[in-house]
């Protein structure tokens, strides 16, 4: 039978459209890990190369050192001390990243994810769907629509390319509000 303290763990999931802060959110809770003087491992998929190869960087460019890795179970093979791990980006992880958190929050790892939980088509993107089911909290967060400056919850592409993964920021992408998305070209 597990102890307590070995099961102590949780999941936490940080979603939005582009540009509503998830990465920041992520950023603020890890710092605050940090402070507490907590052993933090932070993560990101290898192909998100936009603003660092390295770094989780926010649209602000405020960032924190990260591991880049190419599959989900290597997160399973850092620090057997780790008490914190931060997830960026992960809508582009494979379909294993839930059981990977679920291992790590069942071991008493406080995992903290943020992503994207639509693609540009308004379908739920990648492994966010599972992790949202499985997280002891969701926080969903807006930005501002740059149509009518309500509160966002679609990236809308502002290119042609039908591809469902397409690395951007501004020149390709917009945060809109429902009406906009489904109503303005
Ligand atoms: N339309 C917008 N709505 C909200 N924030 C925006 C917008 N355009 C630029 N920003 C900037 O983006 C920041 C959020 O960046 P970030 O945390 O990287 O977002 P996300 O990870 O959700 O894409 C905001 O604090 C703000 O300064
Ligand atoms: C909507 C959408 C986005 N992407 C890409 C574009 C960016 O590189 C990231 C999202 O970054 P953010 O930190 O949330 O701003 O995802 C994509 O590949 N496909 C899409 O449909
Ligand atoms: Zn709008």
């Amino acid at each position: 039978m597990k102890r307590k303290s070995e099961l102590g763990g949780s999941i936490e999931v940080i979603c939005g459209s582009m540009f509503s802060g998830k990465t920041e959110e992520l950023i603020r809770r890890l710092r605050r890990a940090e402070i507490a003087k907590l052993q933090v491992e932070i993560f990101k998929p290898k192909t998100d190369t936009r603003y660092d190869e390295v770094a989780v960087v926010s649209h602000d460019l405020n960032s924190i050192p990260s591991t880049p890795v190419d599959h989900s179970s290597a997160i399973l093979l850092y620090g057997s001390n780790t008490q914190v791990v931060g997830i960026d980006e992960a809508q582009f992880f494979d379909d294993e990243l839930p059981d990977v958190c679920v291992k790590l929050a069942n071991k008493g790892v406080r995992v903290i994810v943020a992503g994207l939980d639509m693609d540009f088509t308004g379908k739920p993107f990648g492994p966010m769907p599972a992790l949202m089911a499985i997280a002891e909290e969701v926080t969903k967060v807006q930005a501002v629509c740059v149509r009518c400056g309500g509160p966002a919850l679609y990236s809308y592409r502002l290119i042609e390319n039908t591809n469902k993964v397409l690395l951007g920021e501004k020149e390709s992408y917009e945060p809109r509000c429902r009406v906009c998305y489904h109503t303005s070209e």
